[in-house]
């Protein structure tokens, strides 16, 4: 099937049936113009990114930065929340398939972030399929029929919000002037274009997490994309409601800042710890003295993770804005009571002591998790949407406690083993089309799977990469793991003979030996589907 594209636009990919009723030409229109407004900042930001890791590389420090000091210290706040994002105690997330979609609306929560981003491979079908699915989402009519069930929405559902991709991570199939797009601006702009004026006239709205952001300027790039939409859409200013991922040590200096910029269309923080541990792992990957110990001791109770979800809810709170907090990765365990019972008390602690502090919510990777976590915000707001009244002004954060990054140690072989195994299954998994799924009893997406890759390429280099049985972990190491490591995926995975698993592990490899870092792992990923 053929389309009608606006003059300096290629479509490169396949048109299938369906596809055209979400590429409707007055949706590329805005796909074009945004770009030709914004694209040239993308890449001055992006290589503004690159210049900033080389600094660190070098061995220089982040801090709180000295241009900015009167934001923090000004007396402002957010433009006020809407209704429809005032309570989300319990926010479910999961990758924009349909089955998944329906099963989230439904979950009981009270909002539910969809996933063009760390749990969804970006292929083309699955990008404009997610799209198809959140049209009828929005219109209340998606249903679907499969191993003989029927899956339609429940009359009440839960607050949806859009993650579209980050800034790094380009729309290759789609060009203007001969220039791939940006993969965010493509996701949000298609959504914008379909779904923002139904939203409103049933009471919501269009709202967004956006990930992966290193500074405020990045910030305000979207705020300025939101205002240009808003202006092509006939939409009143600050209709579009965003909720930032803090998930790079480089934006834990500036939330702040990163409010300030979105405040007309703020809807507060996220506490994406996955992403940001493998920032910290990455933006200090050279520093001879940064090495974190095996991955599952990584913890929020880590002080560097303490630091960060502390300094996140009380900046939040400071300025009206909700403070919501991450994902524990444990999901409920089939045919295993008893692991499931320690899973799930996992879980309870990690939403109990979000609430305790003063976070207004959290996030859950699974349905069967929505009711423990409700209980446990429950138990400390009451009936209370949210309690962003609460102030913490006993915080008190410093650089070096946001860079105090322990444990160190242990670094075991079962660790890296585990890092491996994982770094070649989930990439398996994304390259056959699927960016989300179960390993050992935990979810992996794309935050979890990079660190586990990055910490092998930074054990191998880091003289501290030491295993606690005095070995060095080295590449010969690894490269002998490897093989060993895909056998076992290969029958743990449900599709284990597809070739994708063997072309992971020659990928996990090439990044976790070769002397340069893949800035995302996504990106050398990409190319291949
Ligand atoms: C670091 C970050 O970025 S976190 C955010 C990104 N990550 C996520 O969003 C995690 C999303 N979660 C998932 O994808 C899944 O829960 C997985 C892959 C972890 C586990 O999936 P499965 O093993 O298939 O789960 P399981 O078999 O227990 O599912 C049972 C049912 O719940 C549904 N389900 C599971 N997770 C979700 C979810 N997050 N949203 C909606 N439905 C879900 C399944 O579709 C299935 O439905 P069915 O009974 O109608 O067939
Ligand atoms: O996106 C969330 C994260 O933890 O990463
Ligand atoms: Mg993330």
């Amino acid at each position: 099937m053929t389309i009608a594209t606006p003059a300096g636009m290629e479509i490169t990919a396949a048109i299938q049936p369906g596809f055209e009723q979400i590429l409707v030409p007055e949706a590329l229109e805005l796909v074009a113009r945004l770009t030709r407004a914004f694209e040239p900042r993308r890449q001055q930001l992006l290589a503004a990114r690159a210049e900033r890791a080389r600094r660190l590389d070098a061995g220089e420090r982040p801090d709180f930065l000295p241009d900015t000091a009167h934001i923090r210290d000004g007396d402002w706040k957010i433009a006020p929340i809407p209704k429809a994002l005032e309570c989300r105690r319990v926010e479910i997330t999961g990758p924009v398939e349909r089955k998944m979609v329906i099963n989230a609306l439904n979950s009981g929560a009270d909002s539910y972030m969809t996933d063009f981003e760390d749990s969804n491979t970006p292929n083309w079908d699955n990008q404009i399929t997610g799209q198809l699915n959140m049209r009828d989402a929005v219109r209340h009519t998606i249903a679907l029929e499969q191993n003989g069930k029927s899956y339609k929405l429940n009359d009440k559902v839960a607050t949806l919000v859009v993650r579209p991709r980050g800034w790094h991570l380009d729309e290759k199939h789609v060009l203007v002037d001969g220039k791939r797009v940006s993969g965010g601006i493509f996701d949000f702009a298609l959504f914008m274009f379909h779904n923002a004026k139904e939203q409103l006239a049933r009471g919501a709205g269009p709202y967004f997490y956006l990930p992966k952001m290193e500074s405020h300027l990045e910030a305000r790039l979207w705020n300025d994309i939101f205002v240009m939409t808003q202006n092509e859409l006939g939409l009143p200013q600050g209709t579009i409601k965003a909720t930032v991922l803090i998930e790079t040590i480089l934006a834990a200096f500036e939330m702040d800042e990163i409010l300030y910029e979105l405040r007309e269309h703020s809807a507060g923080l996220n506490a994406g710890r996955w992403d940001y541990i493998f920032s910290c792992i990455k933006k200090f990957k050279l520093d001879k003295d940064f090495c974190l110990a095996d991955r599952a001791k990584v913890t929020m109770t880590a002080p560097f993770m303490r630091a960060y979800a502390l300094l996140l809810l009380k900046t939040c709170h400071k300025r009206g804005a909700p403070a919501i907090g991450g994902m524990a990765a444990l999901i409920p365990i089939k045919n295993d009571p008893e692991k499931n019972d320690i899973a799930m008390g996992g879980v309870r602690n990690d939403k109990a002591r979000d609430a305790l502090d003063g976070y207004d919510g959290g996030w859950v990777a699974h349905p069967g998790l929505v009711k423990l976590a409700m209980t446990e915000f429950t138990r400390v707001l009451g009936d209370k949407p949210n309690q962003i009244d609460k102030q913490r002004p006993d915080i008190d954060v410093s650089a070096a406690e946001l860079l105090d990054f322990k444990p160190e140690a242990p670094i075991t072989e079962a660790g890296l083993r585990y890092n491996i195994n994982v770094g070649i299954h989930y990439l398996g998994a994304w390259l056959a089309g699927n960016g989300c799924v179960p390993i050992h009893n935990l979810m992996e997406d794309a935050a979890t799977a990079e660190i586990s890759r990055s910490q092998v390429w930074q054990w191998i280099r880091s003289t501290k990469g030491v295993l606690e049985d005095g070995r060095k972990v080295t590449a010969e190491m690894v490269r002998e793991m490897i093989p060993q490591e895909l056998e076992k995926v290969k029958g743990d995975a449900p599709n284990g003979d597809n070739p994708s698993y063997v072309r992971a592990a020659e990928i996990f490899e090439q990044m976790s030996t070769s002397e340069s870092f893949a800035e995302f792992l996504t990106l050398p990923l990409y190319e291949e589907i």
